[in-house]
């Protein structure tokens, strides 16, 4: 908690990307939909400060801001109609031009403003640094794990969350904020991009609902392309509903198909023992309704050449893929059953960067938010920093032997320079 000497320890806050396995498009019409965290994560290091001052720093969109603690705002339940109307409560002098900045700034100012409210008085300044493992823009919910790692990371510093182990209160209250984040970015959101950051595992999600934990006890292994071919998700859910406007009885019975594709999927989820016999009967499963998925998404005109390639490429190794997310470009996913050789899911990468594509071989299925508060043998901060000092030198590596370092609480890896991690 902030307290006026400001003697706390370092910590690092920790939330992961989002797949969206089935369902997108028809969750719009009220439809299931599945989603799983992915093990690239958002991290916040948040260090304390001899001051009244809070330094944001975002390096990834090059945002370092130092606002004085006096000049932010201290925010009431009722003093926004809508967390999107944040902006005029800016300190003065404070860029926010626009950008991936923009929003970056306006959200922490708004949860600053909420969360610390009357709870940091005197010389309570802090340091709050976020790198990340995830794209931005890509569909892989960069900005949830953002704002569920900052909602958590102020929440721990306002001395808000549990230290008896009550992680589920912890959870419930993480998720609320970093829903509210989310509102400041995109207005009305969904809410299922902030609940995987936060759970973790795989969800059920249907609009309007609490969404639901599926009770997996195994992690997918999949690979991620993405053809960066740039979409626009307002101009292909507006296709979908003119083509269902022309085609109602049609396209609903599409929509009615995906919902049973996800629900299928997930009592496959829920009732998945953890044995391996039931995986590689879960695994054929999957394969087969993420080819269905996508031939329907296909035909509501939401496919784009490129993640045809994309399928074109993992089905002559014999691997099933599909587009995840809006569609049009972005984002494919493609199951890697367990047991299917290395080497193939090399070649298999290789003709896909071949046409221009970036693909992040990881797992869908860990753990949602995590506070880190120390380890051993070296200080959090270096830790970190070796940490993402790893994923970058090493680019072919799989975004899961790093989660696995962090499972594994500390490597002695090279320390490296820390400053980037390390405001000031
Ligand atoms: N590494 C980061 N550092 C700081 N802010 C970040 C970072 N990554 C994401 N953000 C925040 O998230 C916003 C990006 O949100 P956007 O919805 O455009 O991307 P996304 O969440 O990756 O996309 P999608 O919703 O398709 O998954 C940024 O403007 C910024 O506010
Ligand atoms: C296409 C869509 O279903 C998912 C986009 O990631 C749109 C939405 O749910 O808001």
């Amino acid at each position: 908690m902030v307290s006026a000497n400001n003697d706390w320890t370092p910590f690092v806050v920790s939330a992961p990307g989002k797949v969206i396995l089935f369902g997108e498009h028809a969750v719009v019409y009220g439809k299931a939909a599945i989603a799983g965290s992915v093990d690239m994560r958002a991290y916040a290091l948040v260090t304390p400060r001899n001051d009244n001052r809070a330094r944001m720093a975002f390096p990834d969109i090059d945002i370092d801001v130092l606002f004085d603690g006096d000049t932010l705002p201290r925010l009431g339940s009722n003093d926004l109609v809508h967390p999107s109307e944040v902006e005029a409560l800016v300190p003065e002098g404070i860029n926010v031009s626009e950008g991936p900045g923009r929003i970056a700034i306006l959200t922490f100012v708004y949860l600053y403003g909420s969360i610390l409210a009357g709870r940091n008085e005197g010389a309570a300044g802090f340091n709050i640094c976020v790198r990340s493992l995830l794209p931005v823009g890509a569909g892989l919910g960069s900005s949830a794990a953002f704002n569920v790692a900052l909602s958590a990371a102020l929440l721990q510093l306002s001395g808000q969350l549990q230290t008896d182990g009550s992680g589920a209160v912890d959870r419930k209250l993480i998720n609320q904020w970093a829903f509210q984040g989310e509102q400041v970015a995109h207005g009305t959101p969904s809410g299922i991009d902030n609940s995987v950051a936060t759970y973790g595992g795989f969800l059920k999600y249907v609009k309007g609902e609490a969404s639901v934990s599926l009770n997996s006890r195994h992690a997918l292994r999949v690979l991620i392309t993405n053809t960066n071919v740039p979409k626009s998700t307002k101009a292909l859910v507006a296709g979908v509903r003119s083509l269902r406007d022309r085609h109602p009885a049609v396209i609903d019975g599409i929509l009615d198909t995906i919902h049973s594709i996800a629900t299928s999927a997930a009592a496959l989820f829920q009732s998945d023992s953890g044995d391996a016999t039931d995986m590689a009967a879960l695994e054929l499963q999957v394969q087969d309704i993420i080819q269905i998925n996508h031939g329907l998404l296909s035909t509501l005109g939401v496919s784009h050449a490129s993640l045809e390639r994309v399928r074109a490429i993992t089905a002559a190794r014999g691997l099933a893929s599909k587009l995840t997310g809006a569609g049009g470009g972005g984002c494919a996913l493609t199951l890697i059953p367990h047991g299917t050789p290395d080497d193939s899911v090399d070649a298999v990468e290789r003709e896909l960067a071949v046409e221009g594509f970036q693909c992040y071989r990881t797992v869908v299925g860990g753990g949602g938010v995590a506070i880190t508060r120390e380890v051993r043998g070296c200080s959090i901060e270096m830790w970190l920093r070796s940490l993402l000092d790893q994923q970058q030198q090493n680019t072919s590596q799989s975004c899961s032997d790093v989660f696995d370092i962090e499972i594994a609480g500390f490597a002695a890896f090279s320390a490296g320079s820390i400053a980037e991690l390390k405001p000031e």
